[in-house]
């Protein structure tokens, strides 16, 4: 077996000799993208996404797209602002071969697109896509009129046949393990023949955020959507059947990559400025602005964007993380330095992420010094003073910025594969050391 040196490599993560000061231009949002991806692939004409997140994930989405027919040409704005992505829809193809990679939006959402294609699609991924649940995508589609071969496990690698139409109708799904399940159903809807109902009869539904943002960039394109907000029925999405326009859409900054920066401003009593954080949102980012103030710190939204200041306090939070569970890294690395315990819970679901976020958080906080237990659905972390030592990130993005936030406080940690930040945040070693001043 050969070992990819940048997966060994250890990365110093640095400490901050004071507090820090800094304005950080956090790139698009990895969510934002890959839907907006999506639905321009499934639109009747063709449509722009300004500022579109480059990173891995985002690149596995536009491979697969490509791979089944659809244009995408990458160029610079005509103003010099940065990069714009032209989609240029077409009857989608099949043969085609997708990589998800460790994608949770691409394995999720592309199969039903594929169900639109001319032919055979097949899925395949990193060793850990495997392990993600998709019963849920693979289950309904077979319901609404979908072939897909599997090896019987309700998970990656698959075919879907495409047939170059689906039936579509109502579905009922146990969506408790990814919300992304019905917004993979929902992004596809309005081109299936019947629409799609989509009802969750799970214990419990994770990430209602992303849904949120689903419905909402939907219905930005054009699509009828009836929701329990819109008043119909608790867990059940409606989309009517119809074409989608293409559109000019600019995409929001990452406000849950914007995460590891604001605490750096929350542990170093410091301040950081993130430009362009919008003042209207579905990313569950953006409750970090009341989660991190309940841990100590203030912020303000302008128009410019959002300040965040650390006080020089960090207090523990006993806060259910369901809703934004991939905030649940970060959240446990400034709770681990806090000065009361913190009980972190409804996240359950995030055993099945990237990586058991829940057991690699226990792990490599208690390796440093620390003193995190499991619970059933989350975390609870009762602060120590912690030593150096080298923090795995198990090929997890988030397990590798929650390991720099310690580092900030605590000497000597060394992030073995920072590089995994190039998942959704290629250049987050570089934003680090400049927010930093170094
Ligand atoms: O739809 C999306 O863009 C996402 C939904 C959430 O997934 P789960 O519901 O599987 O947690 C989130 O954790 C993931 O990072 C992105
Ligand atoms: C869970 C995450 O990603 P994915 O889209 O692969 O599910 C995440 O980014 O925290």
């Amino acid at each position: 077996m050969t070992v990819n040196p940048a997966h060994t490599a250890l990365w110093p993560a640095p400490h901050a000799s004071g507090a820090v000061d800094a304005t950080v231009h956090v790139p698009g949002s990895k969510s934002v993208t890959n839907r907006a991806l999506v639905l321009a692939a499934l639109a009747s004409e063709p449509g722009w996404l300004r500022r579109p997140l480059r990173s891995r994930d985002t690149l596995l989405m536009a491979g697969a797209l490509r791979a089944m027919g659809v244009g995408i040409e990458e160029g610079i704005g005509p103003d010099g602002t940065g990069e714009v992505w032209r989609v240029l829809p077409t009857g989608l193809r099949g043969p085609a071969t997708v990589d998800v990679g460790n994608a949770g939006t691409v394995m999720r959402f592309l199969p039903p697109v594929a169900t639109l294609a001319d032919g055979p699609v097949r899925f395949d991924g990193d060793p850990r896509s495997y392990e993600r649940p998709l019963h849920g995508v693979i289950d309904a589609l077979r319901v609404l009129g979908a072939r897909i071969d599997d090896d019987g496990r309700g998970a990656l690698p698959l075919t879907v046949h495409g047939g170059g139409a689906l039936d579509g109708g109502p579905v009922e799904i146990d969506a408790s393990s990814s919300s992304q399940f019905v917004s993979a159903l929902l992004l596809s809807g309005p081109r299936f023949n019947q629409g799609v109902e989509v009802r969750h009869v799970g214990s419990s539904l994770p990430s209602l955020p992303h849904i949120r943002m689903t419905v909402d960039m939907l219905r930005t394109v054009g699509a009828q959507v009836d929701t329990p907000e819109s008043g119909g029925e608790p867990n059940v999405w409606r989309v009517t059947p119809g074409a989608l326009l293409g559109r000019d859409l600019t995409i929001e900054p990452d406000l849950s990559n914007a995460q590891p920066f604001l605490a750096a401003a929350l542990v170093t009593g410091g301040k950081v400025v993130v430009p362009a954080w919008p003042a209207h949102t579905t990313q569950p980012g953006d409750r970090l602005r009341e989660i991190f103030t309940e841990m100590g710190g203030s912020c303000e939204l302008t128009e410019y964007g959002l300040e965040f200041t650390g006080s020089g306090a960090v207090h523990g939070i006993d806060v259910d993380l369901g809703e934004v569970g991939e905030l649940t890294p970060g959240i446990a690395a400034v709770a681990a330095l806090a000065d009361s315990p913190s009980t972190l819970r409804g996240v359950a679901h995030l055993r099945l992420h990237e990586t058991d976020r829940l057991a690699a958080l226990t792990k490599e906080i208690n390796e440093l010094g620390g003193d995190v237990t499991e619970t059933a659905d989350g975390l609870h972390i009762r602060p120590r003073r912690l030593h150096g030592g080298i923090f795995h990130t198990y090929e997890d993005h988030r397990m590798a910025t929650a390991g720099a936030i310690i580092g900030l406080a605590v000497e000597g940690v060394q992030i073995e594969n920072v590089a995994t930040t190039a998942k959704t945040l290629p250049d987050f070693p570089e934003l680090w050391t400049g927010m930093l001043g170094a």
